[in-house]
């Protein structure tokens, strides 16, 4: 067992080792900013990701090419041990790289995650931040993939990349919270790849872009889902709503990507710094129409 200030990693029966709170954790506190070991900047599986792992690793002092031995390696079907332990602890970095994090990588995952995992490329780190409030003794969870993707890709995803068998209560759809989640992010996945195809300058179907979006974001909130996904699409909304001259809707969603970033990466992430000049100018903007408006109004009293 090691302890740290929030946190101590310790074994479990089933899932080797985890991270759990040891102390109560508040929504949006940085649990880690962890540093990264080595990374490959390709994280594509083909032929060649073998060699990439091996050049990174072999570009290490050999101290810590013992610390990445120590992490986890699933007994994966084809891969080799060092590519299966790069998989199954790998978190990607700037896209499409990937790294390995020593204390991150102890993680489990749920798909009712309560915390979020992000590389923060102004720090040079991996942040962990808690999504919700967290006892003390709960264990400490990311999901490691979209988690509303349906339970067949969730699984895939997981049997291939990771070699292991989710056991969270999403992925029990036999139960009524399994078999309602399902639904929701069935449909909230079909959703996510339409909107993602949607252009991003004003189209020509802005109101159907708009209802879907909102539904999207109805059903994260019942599905009580939360990430970065979920700031992207309040960012979505926020266009949407300014495209056609919504301006004070545009500055709701505009808060709420902001609060998303905040709790989730930081005030020190770049999106969230960007996300918040953009709400600032927002803000600029309505408060100059509101004063044309009172202008207006003042001279009509004349
Ligand atoms: C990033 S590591 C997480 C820490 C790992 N349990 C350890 O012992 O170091 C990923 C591996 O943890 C295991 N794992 C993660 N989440 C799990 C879960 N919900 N149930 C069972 N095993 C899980 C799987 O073996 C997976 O390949």
């Amino acid at each position: 067992m090691i302890s740290y200030k929030m946190y101590t990693i310790r074994s479990i029966p089933g899932k080797g080792q985890g991270m759990f709170a040891n102390k109560d954790i508040k929504a949006g506190s940085r649990i880690l900013a962890d540093e990264l070991l080595l990374s490959i900047a390709e994280s594509k599986i083909d032929e060649g990701i073998g060699e990439r792992i091996s050049v990174s690793l072999h570009g290490l002092p050999p101290e810590q090419q013992q610390q990445f031995e120590t992490l986890h390696c699933p007994d994966h079907p084809t891969w080799t041990p060092a590519v299966s332990r790069f998989l199954a602890n790998c978190f990607e970095v700037e896209a499409p790289g990937s790294g390995i994090f020593l204390k991150a990588s102890r993680i489990n995952n749920s798909c009712f995650p309560n915390a979020f995992f992000s590389w923060n490329q102004n720090l040079h780190r991996l942040t962990v931040h808690a999504m919700v409030d967290i006892p003390i003794g709960d264990e400490i969870t990311v999901c490691y993939i979209f988690p509303f993707y349906s339970l067949q890709i969730r699984r895939d995803l997981f049997r291939e990349h990771y070699v292991f068998e989710c056991d969270c209560s999403a992925c029990h759809v036999e139960t009524g919270i399994g078999r309602r989640g399902e639904f929701r992010r069935r449909r909230m996945e079909t959703l996510y790849t339409a909107i993602d195809k949607t252009n991003d300058g004003p189209s020509n179907n802005d109101q159907k872009e708009l209802e879907m979006v909102l539904e999207f974001i109805r059903l994260a909130e019942d599905e009580r889902l939360d990430g970065q996904f979920l700031s992207c699409i309040y960012s979505r909304a926020k266009k949407c709503y300014d495209d056609r001259g919504s301006e004070q809707l545009a500055l709701e969603y505009a808060e709420m990507e902001v609060e998303t970033n905040m709790r989730l990466l930081g005030d020190d992430h770049a999106d969230t710094q960007e996300s918040a000049r953009d709400l600032d100018e927002l803000k600029t903007r309505l408060a100059m129409v509101q004063q044309t408006e009172e202008n207006g109004e003042n001279l009509g009293a004349l």
